[in-house]
């Protein structure tokens, strides 16, 4: 339902609170955003302790938002597949698979940038 149109703040304002009980509901109902976060949380303190430079933690923040945008975003679609064709449908199949494999997308990416950027401060921790 299309509200009328100008800025209002209170209407700001709830629009904020229905983006955070999204997130709410995303992080109550699916077990894949708490290995995303816990894989953050490791990665954040690997930051810490190994201290990467500022750009370093830039692509690392990035690279933990790109994953959980794109997990929330799948998420939304599932639902929305769900509530459209609560039967078996073959288009059904493809719009979730193709979420989940934007998913493994940017999981695959964000794997790859921490890689780049610990690795070595592993293999110079581990040589020197
Ligand atoms: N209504 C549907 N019509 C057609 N295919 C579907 C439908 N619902 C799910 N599927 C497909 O069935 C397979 C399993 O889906 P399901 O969502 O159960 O597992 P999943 O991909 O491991 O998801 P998750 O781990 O996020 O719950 C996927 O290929 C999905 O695209």
């Amino acid at each position: 339902m299309r509200k009328p149109s100008g800025f209002l703040i209170s209407q700001r304002i709830a629009s904020f609170g229905h983006a955070l009980a999204g997130i709410h509901a995303f992080v109550k109902s699916q077990p894949n955003a708490w290995i995303h976060l816990f894989v953050a949380v490791i990665v954040v303190i690997s930051g810490f302790l190994l201290q990467v430079t500022l750009v370093e933690w830039s692509l690392l923040i990035f690279a933990i938002t790109l994953v959980l945008v794109s997990e929330a975003l799948n998420t939304s679609i599932e639902y929305l597949c769900d509530l459209v064709s609560p039967g078996h449908h073959p288009l059904i199949k493809k719009s979730k698979d193709i979420a989940a494999g934007a998913v493994l997308i940017s999981a695959i990416g964000a794997a790859t940038i921490g890689g780049i950027i610990f690795l070595p401060y592993i293999l110079a921790r581990l040589t020197g």
